[in-house]
């Protein structure tokens, strides 16, 4: 696979750099290669899509394969925020229907298979490693290298795109940097249904619980899995332990409803650690390059639309792209815009939605967000602008 100039070359196979490709076939831009570092094994997070989803999935015309995969419904959520009660709201008066929990790690080998089945070249188990730029020529050359053999490759195209997630590995060798608004960490335990006295009533739900030092979910996942979550700051983590199942079990059973309704029977053998921030990339796109999905901007879990931002980050980006490489490059401009345009948006429903939970005023994981809202945004509308 070695030599040719593709006309583009995209780092990272998640949704983004998955939904790029595909729409970029539908355009017609065929000279594509992914590169994935991992094998599909690890575990993943970010499960929960909404109804809309389904329109993204008919116009990257995957709607009809994904229905056939065998991800669990998700019918609404409860939730417990800004009062102790538990609030239900369902999808069904959504017009699209429902929601779905994913199985995350077979959605995403379900993406990549999809990729392939278009004859688009997709490598796994190779990582970006490097690149380096002729502008003159207009050529991207692009070091790679083999995730378990080390073995060394290099490829070269017109345009580049970053789908790498965070990590942003990409944008960042450029020179772009992320602006971070937020740094949630979440310490995550999955169970099997068998090991809870989990209520009926939950399972088709995702359920959300304020508590004094930040927040927890829960959700059914197909294979009947359940993912117990709770988000806050690392400092407030490290100092209750919740990195040990011991801990975080107890805070689990403390709360007043997710505890209740999962009570598991034993401690999961291991809890997962993500970092979940709130954070935009400066630039997100620029001259020969662009960053789609958590590579440009970064979504606090609780807006459940990580996964639908990668979707819809790929189909704005492929026209985008496409003008690019015919000579235009005011729909790469836009594009840039319009992320960040997204983001600010996104953290005004953000601080909207923290705003609405009051009974913590003096604990530090509340003080923190109500304090920082109004500054949040402002700092935001100058990282779209500089
Ligand atoms: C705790 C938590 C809970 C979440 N819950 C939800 C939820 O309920 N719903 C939702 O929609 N979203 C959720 N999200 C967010 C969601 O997971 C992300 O927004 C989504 O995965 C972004 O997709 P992506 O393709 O941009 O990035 P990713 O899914 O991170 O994919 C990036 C890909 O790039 C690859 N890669 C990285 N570096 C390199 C490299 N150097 N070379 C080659 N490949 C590389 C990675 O292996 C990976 O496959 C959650 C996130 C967290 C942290």
């Amino acid at each position: 696979m070695s030599g040719s100039l593709y006309d583009v070359i995209i780092i990272g196979g998640g949704p983004a750099g998955c939904a790029t490709a595909i729409a970029l076939h539908q355009l017609g831009i065929t000279k594509v290669l992914v590169v994935e570092g991992s094998d599909y094994s690890r575990e993943r997070i970010g499960e929960s899509i909404p109804p809309d989803t389904r329109g993204l999935f008919s116009r990257l015309g995957l709607w009809q394969v994904f229905e056939q995969q065998n991800h669990q419904r998700c019918l609404g959520s409860y939730s417990s925020w800004g009062s102790d009660d538990l609030g239900f709201n369902d999808f069904l008066f959504n017009p699209r229907g429902h929601g779905w929990h994913l199985d995350r790690l077979s959605f995403d080998r379900f993406m990549a298979d999809e990729v392939r089945l278009r004859g688009i070249d997709f490598l796994s188990g190779v990582r970006f490693h490097q690149l380096n730029r002729d502008r003159q020529q207009q050529v991207t050359n692009i070091a790679l290298t083999g995730s378990q053999s080390g073995e060394k490759q290099q490829q070269s195209c017109r345009f580049v795109v970053d789908a790498s997630g965070r990590s942003a590995s990409l944008a960042r060798c450029i020179g772009a940097r992320f602006k971070t608004q937020d740094n949630l960490l979440c310490v995550a335990g999955f169970f099997h249904r068998q090991e809870l006295a989990t209520d009926l009533a939950l399972q088709h739900m995702t359920l959300l619980e304020a508590v004094e030092h930040g927040w927890w979910y829960s959700a059914h996942l197909p294979g009947d899995r359940i993912i117990a979550a709770f988000a806050s700051d690392s400092e407030i983590i490290l100092q209750h332990r919740l990195k040990q199942p011991e801990h975080w079990c107890r805070a689990l059973a403390q709360t007043r409803h997710l505890g209740p309704a999962l009570s598991p029977a034993k401690l999961p053998l291991s809890l997962h650690t993500w970092v979940a921030p709130s954070a935009l990339l400066n630039p997100p796109a620029a001259e020969g390059w662009l960053a789609v999905g958590d590579a440009a901007s970064c979504y606090d879990p609780i807006s459940s639309q990580g996964i639908y931002k990668a979707l819809l980050g790929g189909l704005n980006a492929a026209p985008a792209i496409a003008a690019w490489l015919q000579g235009d490059s005011r729909p790469l401009m836009d594009y840039r815009q319009s992320v960040g345009e997204a983001f600010i948006n996104y953290l005004a429903q953000r601080a909207y939605f923290y705003q609405r939970e009051q009974r913590w005023m003096q604990a530090a994981f509340w003080r923190k967000r109500h304090l920082a809202s109004g500054i949040y945004q402002g700092e935001a509308a100058t990282a779209v602008h500089e």
